[in-house]
């Protein structure tokens, strides 16, 4: 009769949950304060203790790894939090991460940790729209959720997910598609499954290359190249395109209108710019998922350009910095675009 409750014990997943900040973390004066408050307040400690319901799913533990609304995460963060991820992923006793985050960039982090950890632990993203001092806050559901899919089997070799809204969404794919709205997070090509009282219910699997698969590896980056996103629009000219290059673009991201068309305005500076070295990786501004395709719209054989296919401008921005950790060769990066 003793030995029960210990056996539980035992067989319970470790999971370690990493502290980024954001809404997750954040507080507002009152709990009418849906939107106004401020983000990265309440420390993981804080969080964990809110959620007393995380010790049935899982031994917990917490790290404060930052402490930043994610609008301003930069590469350094990125690379700080993805050494400390993969520490934790070779660990014998952890079985799970989650990561607490700020919703803004989060489907940057989750696309970056997709491409460069090199384990099939469950590696989970999460964050919230409201703050937890809110009527309604989402955020501790959100991480109960996390908590159950990073402890689960189920989820190992299915690349780094995001529960939000009770969805299990893939890294890869998912984008905050609207705020303000807890149902902010969609991919173009739908949920891998859902996550609902603690179980987890899976429909799909991702199909391209992540983690274990991936030719990439967080040990192997030392830093990230200077990669600059330019935006299109009705009268557009190529002042932005020339100052990212100026400002030392390895590459640049041509968030395009459509099929990632490019205004005759800014062609000839784009040509120039690929001859002077600079990547050009066409995407598209629609909001419901780009699809670009090669040499539709722009002759990108002739052009020496690349195609982000169905990447948003923000994770192409991510794509193209770890891709160029490893080439210059623009055939090479497009070869990663179709099957990362
Ligand atoms: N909902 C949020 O988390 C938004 C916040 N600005 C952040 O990304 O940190």
């Amino acid at each position: 009769q003793e030995a029960a409750p210990k056996a539980e014990a035992a067989a319970k997943p470790n999971v370690v949950i990493l502290a980024t900040g954001g809404t997750i973390a954040g507080a507002g004066a009152s709990a009418a304060n849906s939107a106004t408050y401020t983000a990265a307040k309440v420390g993981i400690d804080q969080l964990i203790a809110g959620v007393p319901e995380l010790s049935q799913l899982a031994n917990v533990r917490g790290e404060q790894v930052m402490q930043i609304a994610s609008e301003s995460i930069t590469n350094d963060n990125l690379l700080q939090l993805g050494r400390r991820v993969a520490e934790l992923a070779d660990s014998k006793d952890v079985d799970g991460i989650v990561i607490t985050h700020g919703t803004d960039t989060l489907e940057e982090t989750a696309y970056f940790l997709n491409l460069v950890e090199k384990t099939d632990k469950p590696i989970i993203v999460v964050g919230s729209m409201r703050p937890g001092t809110a009527m309604s806050a989402d955020g501790m559901l959100n991480l109960y959720n996390a908590v159950a899919v990073a402890g689960s089997k189920d989820a190992r070799g299915k690349g780094v997910l995001v529960t939000m809204n009770d969805e299990i969404q893939s890294g890869r794919d998912v984008s905050k598609m609207m705020n303000i709205k807890t149902e902010a997070f969609k991919s173009p090509w739908g949920p891998l499954g859902m996550v609902v009282e603690g179980n987890s219910y899976w429909f799909r699997l991702p199909a391209k290359r992540h983690t274990m698969d991936s030719e990439f590896d967080i040990k192997d980056i030392k830093s990230l190249p200077n990669v600059g996103i330019a935006y299109s629009y009705g009268n557009v000219d190529d002042t932005a395109y020339k100052a990212l290059a100026k400002d030392g673009a390895k590459a640049i991201i041509h968030v395009g209108t459509g099929n990632g068309s490019v205004s005759s305005r800014v062609v000839p500076a784009l040509q120039e710019l690929r001859k002077d070295g600079v990547q050009i990786i066409r995407s598209s501004h629609v909001n419901n998922g780009g699809f670009v395709l090669r040499n539709a719209e722009q002759p990108d054989d002739k052009n020496d350009w690349i195609v982000a296919h169905d990447l948003n401008p923000q994770k192409a921005r991510i794509l193209a910095m770890v891709g160029l950790t490893k080439t210059q060769d623009s055939k090479e990066l497009q070869r990663m675009f179709w099957e990362y």
